[in-house]
């Protein structure tokens, strides 16, 4: 069931450990079928060097039941399916706690654009979540996390699909795309901006006007949209 899909999923989630995102099994990436029926995940807790496609685990996307697999689904699945459901326009979503990203989450800081590479993939800055309340925590973390995701991102009113990817305060990145291997793209630019703005922001706390006038043309020829490059 779902082979193609499983192969893509399979082979996103390698790309992980490949390019440093992941330490040892932790992350995850998933992917959605055409008819938005069935999630494919990542298997929860197994070792990527002895990972195969068979182990991919499919489960519902409305109930979240494993419907085929012989492993557990990521813990991360029912933040996966929060925003598949919420988004029909993601067709895979990445979770890491690739170094630096995390450095910003874990400090609830936004990562401010500080250069065309960022601007290149994303919007603006890209928004932290705030802090979740104990009660979010208790219930169920991970569902919580898919909605506080969706908060920010109507609080900044930034699409999906003009912001792909987000960082979880205290947690580390979530990203998304059209499929899991534009997914894992996202997450490889995101690790490498976050860890460009680290040193950017120490030579220079702020964005000059220019800079904010470079990105946001830079912005406007690739996407077509203006954007807002200056500093929160
Ligand atoms: O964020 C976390 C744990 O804090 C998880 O993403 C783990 O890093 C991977 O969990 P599995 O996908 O193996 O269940």
């Amino acid at each position: 069931m779902l082979d193609a899909l499983k192969q893509q999923v399979f082979a996103a989630n390698q790309a992980l450990p490949q390019h440093n995102l992941v330490t040892l099994t932790w992350g995850n990436v998933s992917g959605v079928d055409e008819t938005r029926q069935w999630v494919v995940i990542k298997p929860s807790g197994v070792d990527y060097r002895t990972m195969t496609a068979e182990d991919m685990v499919v489960v519902s996307l409305e109930s979240g039941e494993v419907v085929e697999g012989r492993y557990r689904p990521s813990s991360d699945l029912p933040t996966h399916r929060y925003l598949y459901l919420t988004y029909p326009q993601l067709g895979g979503i990445v979770h890491t706690h690739s170094r630096h990203a995390t450095i910003w989450a874990q400090a609830g800081r936004h990562l401010p654009a500080f250069g065309t590479t960022h601007a290149d993939y994303f919007y603006g800055e890209i928004p932290c979540t705030r802090a979740m309340q104990d009660a979010e925590i208790r219930e169920e973390y991970e569902w919580q996390t898919g909605a506080v995701i969706a908060e920010t991102l109507r609080a900044h009113q930034y699409p999906p699909d003009e912001m792909p990817g987000i960082l979880v305060h205290s947690h580390g990145p979530f990203t998304w795309g059209k499929d899991p291997a534009h997914a894992v793209e996202t997450a490889i630019v995101l690790e490498e901006v976050a860890y460009m703005a680290l040193f950017s922001q120490q030579l220079q706390p702020r964005l000059s006007a220019m800079q904010a006038t470079l990105l946001d043309k830079h912005y406007l020829r690739k996407h077509g949209k203006h954007a807002y490059y200056g500093q929160s």
